[in-house]
């Protein structure tokens, strides 16, 4: 019948149909599958699994940079580690660090903010913990270009001169004792600094309200692990005490700096701008109070930041550089052969008998290759200071989230047998000649990219000054009662496990001939 033939050959028609259909659905279903997996976001680095809750927190030691580093080569160069609630990862190689501080600079250019240092920057108002943006770029502009521009550094070498004659009045007081090499160094860089910020009169009235007490324990609060850093949701209780404390510390550092301040506005308008306190209105502070007057657009900075930025100074400069010259110091009494060479050199640039100027510094070449083999062996801020990415990213083929804490374990990085021979030997020389060490990922230790430490026109100042100055002046041994370790101790700087202890006893005898004078 019609109607049946006509049935049948519908029936094959849908059969037809639906078998086209199925195996259409079939083909989108596996395309969509097979672009789908090969969009699957990269897995996080590989890590230790550690305890729920806690993570791997408490199979830390002391020795943090240590650690991380004995995990690394378990885990990789990129390695996950779960703290508490945070997530962190960590670098260890220079490729990674290369990956992470040059290609992906923008995204890594925010510093972490744990609960201590947000009480002590007045929330994130100083150069170090305030976040990548405008008014980071007007500080790092006014650091760079107003404090510590070749120029201003020139003016105030006389301020530096004098606390260097100092700390060399008080080695020869102490001459044949033993003297903690390590609080000298602290004593003279934050005499130094503080001498630069504000000038010898208010360094006075700083003392009285006890500012280099408060700039200790700022330091020492900083370097304490805060169980709520790690858990936000135990914060309120601050089981350590340690918010606490520092919202004292800021607190009473407020009131010393509202006083200077006033002060060195009174002083700078009594005398025209030239404050007779030797530094000749080029202090730190009496510029950058002249820099916020003048309203320039480019450098919009306010008294909050003013004052974190002195926090900055003070805090950012006096533990790094005293670590280094300690570091520095020791070396160089456990090598004698190389303590030799640099008063030779020394001898021959300086000249028996002649104080160490400024000026003679451009000429130290093989102290400058102690100095960076010193950096790199004891990489004063081992983890560098760790970064936050703003967005999520894929490094080395890993995924790091947004908002993960990054440490790079310079410490481990500049000691990679992989890249330097014999690298637990302290060894000047190999930085002696044409090194290239610029964007070399394999030296860094004052960090690298936009975030790059603010301070290092300072530091190539200072730290030279200091050690040269400490080896010309004197000879060094250390007591018999005393025995010379070189072992370390992890902090906000990594430090001398025991502080170094030794005697100083005058090469020449004062009055010193002065080359400046
Ligand atoms: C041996 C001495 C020093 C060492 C090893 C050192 C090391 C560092 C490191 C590793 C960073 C982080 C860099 C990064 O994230 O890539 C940093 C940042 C910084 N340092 Fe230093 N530092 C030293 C001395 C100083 C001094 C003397 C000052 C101040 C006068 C200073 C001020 C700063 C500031 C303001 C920052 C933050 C820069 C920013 O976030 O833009 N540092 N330093």
């Amino acid at each position: 019948m019609w109607w049946w033939e006509g049935r049948i050959r519908w029936d094959e028609l849908a059969r037809a149909l639906l078998t086209f259909l199925i195996g259409l659905f079939a083909i989108i279903w596996y395309a969509w599958r097979y672009v789908n997996s090969r969009k699957k976001p990269p897995l996080l680095p590989p890590g230790p699994r550690g305890l729920p809750l806690i993570g791997s927190l408490p199979f830390l030691g002391s020795n943090l940079h240590q650690c991380l580093d004995e995990l690394a080569r378990r885990y990789g160069p990129l390695m996950k580690l779960q703290l508490g609630t945070k997530l962190c990862v960590v670098i260890s190689s220079s490729s990674v660090a290369k990956e992470i501080y040059k290609e992906n600079d923008i995204i890594f250019s925010n510093h972490d903010l744990p609960i201590a240092a947000r009480i002590i920057s007045y929330g994130g108002s100083n150069l170090v913990r305030c976040p990548y943006g405008p008014t980071w770029r007007a500080m790092r502009r006014v650091f760079n270009q107003d404090l510590l521009s070749n120029k201003n550094l020139d003016v105030s070498k006389d301020l530096r001169q004098k606390q260097i004659q100092k700390m060399v009045s008080e080695l020869h007081s102490n001459a044949g004792n033993s003297v903690n090499v390590g609080e000298i160094a602290f004593a003279t860089s934050l005499n130094l600094l503080e001498s630069m910020l504000w000038g010898d009169r208010l360094k006075c009235e700083a003392i009285e309200g006890d500012f280099q007490q408060l700039v200790m324990e700022t330091i020492k609060l900083l370097t304490r692990p805060n169980i709520s850093d790690f858990f936000p949701f135990v914060a309120w209780f601050d089981v350590r005490g340690i918010e606490r404390r520092m919202r004292k510390c800021i607190s009473r550092l407020d009131k010393i700096y509202e006083a200077i301040i006033e002060r060195r506005m009174n002083l700078d308008g009594v005398d025209d701008g030239k404050a007779e306190d030797a530094t000749g209105g080029k202090d730190f502070l009496s510029i950058l109070i002249n820099v916020m007057k003048d309203d320039d657009p480019k450098k919009p900075i306010t008294w909050t930041n003013i004052k974190a930025l002195i926090t900055d100074i003070m805090v950012g400069g006096t533990s790094t550089i005293a670590t280094t010259v300690e570091w520095a110091m020791a070396e160089l009494i456990h090598k004698p052969e190389i303590k030799n060479k640099v008063q030779e050199e020394l001898k021959a640039v300086v000249g028996a008998e002649s104080r160490v100027d400024e000026s003679h510094i451009p000429r130290l070449s093989y102290l400058h290759a102690v100095l960076k083999e010193t950096l790199r062996l004891h990489a004063v801020v081992p983890l560098l200071v760790p970064r936050v990415p703003s967005q999520s990213c894929v490094v080395g083929g890993y995924s790091i989230p947004k908002g993960a804490q990054v440490m790079t374990n310079v410490w481990a990085i500049q000691r990679d047998p992989a890249v330097w021979d014999n690298p637990l030997e302290f060894g000047p020389e190999r930085f002696l000649g044409n090194v290239v060490l610029i964007n070399d990922f394999s030296f860094f230790p004052f960090g690298s990219g936009r975030r790059k430490c603010a301070g290092l026109p300072l530091v190539e100042r200072l730290l030279p000054l200091i050690v040269a100055t400490l080896l010309h002046m004197f000879e060094w041994r250390v007591p018999d009662s005393e025995k010379l370790d070189l072992r370390e101790k992890f902090g906000v700087t990594l430090t001398k496990a025991n502080p170094l202890v030794a005697i100083a006893l005058p090469r020449f005898h004062p009055p010193w001939r002065c080359t400046t004078d």
